[in-house]
């Protein structure tokens, strides 16, 4: 009678490194089979093997980065340079166009953050839980960090503002990080949709210049697929109930402080405290000394030495018409329900609502 028709041995040979005793085994092991039974011993190199494996086992292509820390025999046969103290222990998830890129830069201006180092692909964010960077493994994205040391701060952060909505950057960031604190930023998701059309204009995306702001929102099933799909992308991070869900499926809802985005847009300086407090630091900076507001651009910035500001680049705070009144309408109606989950999902977690919720929820009255 066949049991298993194949199975498959693989053995992890660098950890028997200096281990003579595992080769022995090992070896033993094969010898055994071959003579105590009749099953037909192959082997292929390794690229070969693996991709034998995988065509077999198709769901197990994906990695889940592990903690390397959380056990103890991991953490051993680790590199003596290599320290869980190198990933960051906050995360600002997003969603995009939410003013993430201000916070960052807020976070960065406390001595005791430090942020990641830009990338040459994606500027100041590294982008590793929700894509294809995840693959390139935990030393990749280890080296966005600086090396700890004891004299540096290394209360380490990065933000990507695209894990927030993405189906498996919560699962794979609580794989990795289960201790780390994540910071969401709100605003109204009808604006956020707008900012982000904008946005796509403004980096010359043929489907968004091509059609209006209501095309794009009230696009149906018979308009055309990349239309739809542009749609999509511009609507469904609005969803907010149902991602902040999925980060609660990973995380205790202690982990995760939700801000109210049009707050950081008008006193950042009460939103760094609250972020100051949750996280603990060790020195509280007033931020009302080191930001101010510029008239010209219309948002607060950075303070520097002599009284000028230092701001964040033309596409950040891009200016561009009001949204017209039927589309605030349509999308007021679209997130309505979502708006309603989300309300009940902050009471459940013991936070506020934001200032622009409290707005809409009285419009569903
Ligand atoms: N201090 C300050 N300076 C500039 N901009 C600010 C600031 N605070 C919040 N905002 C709002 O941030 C919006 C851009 O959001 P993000 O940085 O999250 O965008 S991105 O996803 O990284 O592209 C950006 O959206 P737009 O106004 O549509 O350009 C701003 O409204």
């Amino acid at each position: 009678m066949i049991i298993a028709q194949i199975s498959i041995f693989m053995t992890h040979l660098s950890n028997y490194g200096n281990d003579r005793l595992g080769l022995y085994t090992f070896k033993s092991l094969v010898m055994f089979l071959q003579t105590w039974t009749n099953l037909k011993m192959q082997t292929l190199p390794p690229i070969q093997l693996a991709q034998k494996y995988f065509s077999l086992f198709p769901s197990e292509r994906d990695p889940l980065w592990q903690d390397p820390c959380e056990d103890k025999r991991h953490k051993d046969i680790w590199s003596k340079e290599k320290t869980c103290d190198r990933f960051p222990k906050l995360l600002v998830i997003g969603p995009q166009k939410t003013g993430t890129t201000a916070l960052y830069l807020f976070l960065g201006m406390h001595p005791d953050l430090t942020s990641n180092y830009p990338s040459k692909e994606t500027f100041e964010e590294i982008q590793f839980f929700n894509g294809h960077n995840y693959h390139r493994g935990i030393d990749w994205y280890m080296e966005y960090f600086p090396l700890p040391s004891n004299t540096s701060s290394d209360y380490y952060f990065e933000k990507s503002a695209n894990y927030f909505d993405s189906e498996v950057a919560a699962q794979r960031a609580a794989a990795l990080l289960p201790k780390a604190k994540i910071i969401t930023i709100l605003i109204n998701p009808a604006d956020r949709a707008y900012s982000w059309y904008q946005h796509q204009r403004a980096h010359d995306d043929p489907v968004a210049l091509k059609y209006s702001f209501r095309d794009v929102i009230t696009a149906s099933h018979e308009s055309p697929v990349k239309l739809r799909v542009l749609q999509n992308r511009c609507l469904v991070p609005g969803w907010y109930a149902i991602h902040l869900e999925r980060w609660l499926n990973h995380y205790h809802s202690s982990q995760l402080l939700v801000l109210d985005g049009q707050m950081l847009k008008t006193e950042p300086a009460s939103i760094m405290d609250k972020i100051q407090k949750y996280l603990s630091l060790v020195n509280v900076i007033n931020y009302h000394k080191i930001l101010a507001f510029d008239p010209k651009k219309g948002f607060w910035c950075q303070l520097l030495e002599g009284g000028k500001t230092k701001c964040l680049g033309k596409s950040k705070g891009r200016r561009y018409p009001d949204m017209d009144h039927e589309s605030q309408g349509f999308l007021r109606e679209y997130y309505r329900d979502h708006n309603i989950e989300l309300s009940k999902l902050l009471y459940r977690m013991g936070q506020p609502l934001p200032s622009w919720l409290r707005e809409e929820l009285v419009h569903t009255r």
